[in-house]
């Protein structure tokens, strides 16, 4: 079985003796750079002049200073900026910066595992990537919990590579719920896969599907809602604590039955061997180059899907529905 290692496995010393950068302060930056410090770690946000994120993180009490400037003055610099972005980020105000020694972290594997970026030998390599969404990151720490994270070390210059990143991974609460050991490549690639084919895409596509079917045959679109979407987190949740079992359990023996026949009818050969080139295109680098081709082109084919997914009518009817349930539209973040 896979080591995980858990609070007793890493040393916040390790990381409170360090100068920490971290570049963005978005979903995952804001949630990192908070819990560093108030895990005790000396942290700087790096923002570009005129960022939107500059009040936020100003507000929050943490120093506020260029990404060139956070990257000099820093000796563990982490990326939090999009992918699409850590290119050029790193040309212009890492790479310069980037002395022997010194640590170049990640939250996702993309821009090494692709080569978009080429780090000089003689500094650490390492991956800090949380298993969940930032704000979610940020709200389990206050809560005193955490999301599991995976770590991974490209380049161990110093032989301290792990050490420094089990201790980064402690400061944001990763190793209270478990962290567990992969590589850059795998990290990516599972990521990829899930964030497509299961996590955002797939169950995005069957919810929509689902109303779709639901409301086309004449049904009440609240019902639709209500049956497709909000009861699905009530599932999810089951699952989330005790496995596809529990959910099995807790539901009626006329849904567990419908779920055994009928599930794999939706979710059937046609559907495992989509998500099989899907997997092929990520392996291959295909995805990669497509996604920084639209992001280059300024995102004409990505803004246009935004917005039809935007303009489906279960976004309609869903905001009325939640308006009226005031613990559901809870704001993602107190802080970002
Ligand atoms: N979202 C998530 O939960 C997860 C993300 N990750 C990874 O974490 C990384 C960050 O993603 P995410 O948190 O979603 O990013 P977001 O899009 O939420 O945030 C991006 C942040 O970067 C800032 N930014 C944009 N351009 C620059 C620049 N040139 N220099 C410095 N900062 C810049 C933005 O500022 P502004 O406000 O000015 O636009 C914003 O603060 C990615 O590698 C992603 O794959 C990994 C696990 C989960
Ligand atoms: C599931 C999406 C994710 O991979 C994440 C929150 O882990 C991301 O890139 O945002
Ligand atoms: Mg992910
Ligand atoms: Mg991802």
């Amino acid at each position: 079985m896979t080591e995980v290692y858990y609070d007793d496995d890493a040393d916040l010393s390790v990381i409170a003796g360090r100068k920490v950068a971290v570049i963005g302060y978005g979903s995952q930056g804001h949630a990192h750079a908070l819990s560093l410090r108030d895990s005790g770690v000396d942290v700087r946000v790096g923002l570009p002049e005129g960022s939107k994120s500059r009040p936020k993180a100003a507000e929050q009490g943490l120093r506020v200073v260029t990404p060139f400037e956070a990257a000099a003055e820093a000796d563990v610099i982490m990326i939090l900026a999009p992918d699409t972005a850590q290119r050029k980020i790193y040309a212009e105000s890492i790479e310069p910066n980037l002395t022997a020694g010194k640590a170049l972290f990640f939250g996702h594997g993309l821009n090494i595992r692709f080569e978009l970026i080429k780090p000089p030998a003689d500094v650490d390599v390492a991956m800090v990537a949380p298993k969940g969404p930032g704000h979610l990151v940020r709200r389990q720490y206050v809560d005193g919990k955490g999301v599991p994270a995976l770590v991974a070390v490209e380049q161990d210059a110093t032989g301290g590579a792990l050490a420094l990143a089990l201790s980064y991974a402690k400061a944001i609460g990763g190793t209270r719920a478990g962290v567990i050991r992969t590589t850059f490549k795998e990290e990516t690639e599972t990521d990829l896969f899930g964030e497509q084919a299961v996590l955002c895409g797939g169950a995005a596509a069957l919810v929509q599907t689902g109303f779709e079917v639901l409301t086309e045959a004449g049904y009440t679109p609240e019902v639709a809602y209500f049956e497709c979407l909000h009861e699905l987190k009530l599932i999810v949740d089951l699952m989330y604590e005790g496995g596809i079992a529990r959910m099995r359990y807790s539901v009626s023996d006329t849904a567990e039955y419908g779920d055994v026949t009928r599930g794999p009818r939706v979710i059937d050969a046609r559907v495992k061997d989509e998500m099989r080139k899907i997997l092929s295109e990520i392996q291959s680098g295909e995805f990669a180059r497509e996604w920084i081709a639209e992001d280059d082109a300024g995102r004409p084919n990505f803004t246009k899907l935004q917005q039809q997914g935007e303009d489906h009518p279960i976004e309609q009817v869903g905001r009325q529905l939640r308006g009226m349930m005031s613990w559901v539209d809870r704001p993602i973040t107190e802080t970002a």
